[in-house]
């Protein structure tokens, strides 16, 4: 019998993007799931792309960073309640804040080799909605009178019970090994790239500084705001519970309005630099976007947006390196991952006329401008750094952010009616970071 011959790869298309308006936590959205935010956005695409006939959609991938047990398998139980067809296989996928791209990526992956002819990809998080664990010392118990095989020996069990059982296991906003929030890790990464050189900061002896981070904030609210104006998200956002654009936009965010904000990262150190207005907030949402082949989008006249053109990850070893933070700081990957795409590629950032950063805070994003500097890439023009804003702006409900990402520069890309290319980097918990290239020839 002869081998099957190895699949030649072909391009994949990214046709459109959904999602819901992002929240802030606590907020408009306090009682609604990552799954029905998740429908929410699904449901957006099937209804702009008629996607509701069985198998028109090869596969759904999807996950959330903070996950109830119920939602064992998100992405199949946002299937079943979906108006995609119930026969859509699904599966979860999780890479931390790097969860949406990675999603897209895995589905594009199976598209270019031919195993899936269309795909959606995305994410959900919420903070507000967080999954509570019951203590260990509590759950010991709770099995214990599972196991029990008399109603005295469950009593028996049960009546260890102590208030102090009653403690819930709360999520927390940290890594696990250095007990540091994500904040106070990008407060260190600040530090260690305080004297760097950075080509196209407005503070240009300091990089890193409180004006330079909250510059980038403003412009994010800024440019955030003249892109809902112009109509760029009419195709791409969904209204749901009352909201018709994310919450956290304050186009009145300006760099006066930052300075007045106290620092709450960093403050074990003098001068601390991150606040509120230039950190990402705890935010809810969802967002997905369509992906498929040529053939597939020609047979149903659909005109790509973009091509999904090259994808990387990579990881910093932050825990045997420098825990606290340092140049290989906890969000720092994409310091790696970018470099050694380019270099597949063999592309340098002059070669692309838009790039996207995920701006968990303001200072991840310019020590990470500072680093492809130091790695010998060309400083980045800050006219193509997210110019429709990003994460500062929208808000981040983790896992949602890398196929907001993906939906927004594949339409900026297909604004633009001319070829151009489009660089993705996210970095995300864990020390990983996964970053795209999308391409419009
Ligand atoms: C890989 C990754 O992505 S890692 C990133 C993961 N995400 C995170 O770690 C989330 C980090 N963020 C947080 O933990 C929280 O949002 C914090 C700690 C930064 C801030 O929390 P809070 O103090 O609750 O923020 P809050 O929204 O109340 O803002 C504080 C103040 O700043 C003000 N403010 C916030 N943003 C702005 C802004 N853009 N412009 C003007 N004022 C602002 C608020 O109005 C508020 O003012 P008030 O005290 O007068 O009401």
């Amino acid at each position: 019998m002869s081998p099957l011959e190895p699949p030649t790869a072909r391009r994949v298309a990214v046709i459109g993007g959904s999602r819901v308006p992002f929240a802030r936590s606590d907020g408009p959205y306090a009682t609604a799931s990552n799954r029905e935010m998740l429908t929410a956005a699904l449901d957006g695409l099937v209804e702009r792309y008629d996607l509701q006939a069985p198998g028109a959609v090869g596969e759904f991938v999807a996950g959330a960073v903070l996950k109830h047990s119920r939602d064992f398998n998100l992405a199949r139980e946002t299937v079943l309640g979906s108006r995609l067809d119930a026969r859509t296989p699904a599966y979860d996928v999780q890479q931390a804040c790097g969860t949406g791209l990675q999603a897209v990526v895995a589905a594009a992956n199976k598209i270019a080799l031919g195993q899936t002819e269309s795909a959606v990809a995305g994410g959900a998080d919420t903070a507000s909605d967080a999954p509570l664990g019951v203590n260990d010392a509590l759950r010991k118990v709770l099995l214990e009178a599972r196991r029990a095989k008399s109603p005295g020996a469950r009593l028996r069990a049960l009546a260890k019970v102590r208030p102090g059982h009653l403690v819930p296991d709360v999520p927390r906003n940290a890594e696990p090994r250095t007990h540091l929030s994500m904040g106070e890790h990008a407060a260190a990464t600040a530090r260690a790239w305080s004297s760097a050189r950075l080509s196209t900061s407005v503070t240009p002896g300091a990089p890193l500084s409180r004006e330079a981070q909250d510059d980038l904030a403003a412009t994010s609210h800024r440019r955030l705001a003249a892109a809902y104006e112009r109509g760029l998200f009419q195709d791409l956002v969904v209204p749901f519970r009352g909201l018709v654009r994310d919450q956290n936009l304050r186009p009145d965010s300006t760099v006066e309005k930052l300075a007045a904000l106290k620092p709450v990262f960093g403050l074990d150190h003098p001068d601390p630099t991150m606040t509120a207005g230039n950190s990402t907030p705890l935010t809810d949402g969802a967002a997905v976007v369509l992906l498929a082949s040529e053939e597939w989008a020609a047979a149903r006249g659909l005109e790509p947006l973009a091509y999904l053109a090259a994808s990387e990850t990579a990881a910093v070893d932050f825990v045997h390196g420098d825990v606290a933070g340092g140049e290989d700081g906890l969000l720092m990957a994409p310091a790696y991952a970018v470099p050694r795409m380019l270099e597949r590629a063999g592309l340098g950032v002059e070669d692309f006329d838009l790039i996207e950063i995920h701006e968990a805070f303001a200072s991840q994003v310019l020590a990470t401008l500072a680093a492809w500097e130091k790695r010998g890439l060309a400083p980045v023009d800050r006219a193509r750094l997210n110019v429709a804003g990003s994460s500062l702006a929208t808000g981040h409900p983790f896992a949602a952010t890398g196929a907001r990402i993906v939906a927004t520069l594949a339409k900026l890309l297909a604004e633009r009616d001319a070829p151009g290319r489009g660089l993705i980097s996210i970095c995300a918990a864990g020390g990983q970071g996964v970053t795209a290239i999308l391409e419009r020839p």
